[in-house]
């Protein structure tokens, strides 16, 4: 047993040997029973990643374990949703379900794949191609919650799910992670909808993880800071970003020791730090202490 979920320890993917790498350096850990939100801009790499640790890819340089061992070693152990949900069009929604049974047995929950499939009220007779996409969406999570693996990459997973069809299957998600210990990495755009389910956060923007640690201990590493002073004013600390307001200066920092009275200081909400980053790509990165890589790996 490995209490890693995902160990990486400069990893690096390039498509093609002219291309500029998807990934570059990338280091991180995340410890299993985790909740992790995987977030970045349209083209950061997160695909990448999850692809990588699905071990469908494999490194251009540098080192990947999952669940202690390679990604490929760890396939039977992991359910990969890919963010273009691909399902065999010609099989219907009940053989499709007979198949996650066969492909896993031993581990295939047929209860939970049947009721995630119901509570969308799939007709079991309909075949693949004939699905929305939402309906397809829906397929590819029972089967991957079907496989009871013991880590989930979900890419973009509720992407074009109704309202009311994301609540519940989060709802779904959150629960048999909870009651079964999975390791859960889930990208998206939707920081509202991670900020309720995830208690880690993977940051990824060009490439690199610009931050990477347990939600709380990111947001407390930081502050938004106002006043009438000036950015300088802040230099002990590291300014990740600021902006002229009709307050004077409003600004996020990485704190280094207490800040000024002079300033007024609240907690950033995620949404506010992962913006604040977003807009300011050449911060330096905050990976927090016990989710760097371990010797083992990065050796
Ligand atoms: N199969 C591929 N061949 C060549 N380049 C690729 C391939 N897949 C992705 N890329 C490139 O790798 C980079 C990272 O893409 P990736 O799909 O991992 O980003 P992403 O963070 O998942 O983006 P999005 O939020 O838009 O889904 C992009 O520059 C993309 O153009």
């Amino acid at each position: 047993m490995t209490d890693t979920a995902i160990e990486a320890a400069d990893l690096t993917l390039a498509y093609g040997r002219r291309r500029e790498p998807a990934l570059r350096g990338c280091s991180f850990r995340l410890a299993t029973g985790r909740v992790c939100a995987l977030v970045g801009p349209n083209g950061a790499g997160k695909s990448t990643l999850l692809a990588l640790a699905a071990g469908l890819l494999r490194p251009t340089s540098g080192r990947l374990a999952v669940l202690g061992t390679t990604p490929a070693a760890a396939r039977p152990r992991v359910a990969y949703v890919a963010q273009d949900k691909p399902l065999h069009p010609g099989l219907s929604v009940a053989e499709t379900l007979r198949l996650g049974a066969e492909l896993n047995a031993g581990s295939w929950d047929a209860a939970l794949a049947a009721q995630v499939a119901a509570d969308g009220e799939l007709d079991p007779g309909a075949r693949v191609r004939s699905l929305s996409g939402g309906q397809r969406t829906r397929l590819a999570l029972a089967l991957a919650l079907g496989k009871r693996a013991e880590l989930l990459l979900l890419d973009e997973p509720m992407a074009d799910l109704d309202p009311l069809a994301r609540n519940r299957l989060m709802g779904t998600l959150m629960a048999e992670a909870a009651e079964h210990g999975t390791t859960v990495v889930m990208s998206s755009h939707i920081i509202g909808e991670l900020a309720d389910a995830c208690d880690h956060l993977l940051l990824v923007s060009g490439g690199r993880v610009r931050l990477g640690g347990g939600i709380d201990d990111l947001v407390h590493a930081h502050a938004l800071v106002t006043g009438t002073g000036r950015v300088a004013d802040l230099a002990r600390h590291t300014v990740v970003e600021s902006r002229a307001t009709g307050r004077g200066l409003t600004a996020l920092i990485r704190t280094d020791g207490p800040v000024d009275p002079a300033w007024d200081v609240e907690e950033p909400s995620l949404e506010e730090l992962l913006l604040a980053h977003l807009r300011a790509p050449d911060a330096p990165a905050l990976i927090t202490p016990g989710t760097t890589p371990t010797r083992a790996v990065a050796a």
